[in-house]
């Protein structure tokens, strides 16, 4: 007898600068039974605010966006592992990784996920969750 392998599940980005992460925090307290569905990956900080929060997400840490983190996400999104991106920005702060936070986005772009870049998409987002799964 063989024994199927658990189904990959779908996979999200939760991602936020450093103004931004309270706000994203409370975005996952608010919407945890939600984002519970659905294997999340963050970079090294916000994910760690989000577990501090949630200690009960399946949260994977990354590298922090400024060493690498947003890079990891994006090729997770390049082979279709990941299949939203909610990514709280601040355009407010100059960035010094600001080409990794374009690269980002313009992998997102490119294949065509949904991606939040503020509060008020994530939150349209994530009242219609399949929406992340219409994507090929
Ligand atoms: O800088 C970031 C995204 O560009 C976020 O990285 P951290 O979650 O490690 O702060």
């Amino acid at each position: 007898m063989t024994i199927d392998p658990a189904p990959i599940r779908p996979a999200l980005a939760l991602v936020a600068h450093d103004q931004k992460k309270d706000a994203l925090v409370a975005f996952a307290v608010s919407h945890q039974a939600k984002l519970g569905d659905f294997d999340l990956f963050a970079t090294g900080t916000t994910g760690s605010r989000i577990l501090a929060a949630v200690p009960t997400l399946p949260v994977t840490r990354l590298k922090s966006g400024p060493l690498g983190g947003d890079q990891q996400i994006g090729a997770l999104i390049a082979e279709g592992r990941i299949k939203g991106l909610i990514f709280f920005v601040d355009p407010l702060t100059p960035m010094p990784h600001d080409v990794d936070v374009k690269a980002l986005m313009r992998l997102a772009a490119l294949y065509d996920i949904p991606m939040a870049l503020n509060q008020a998409t994530a939150n349209l987002l994530i009242a219609h969750p399949d929406a992340f799964l219409q994507t090929s």
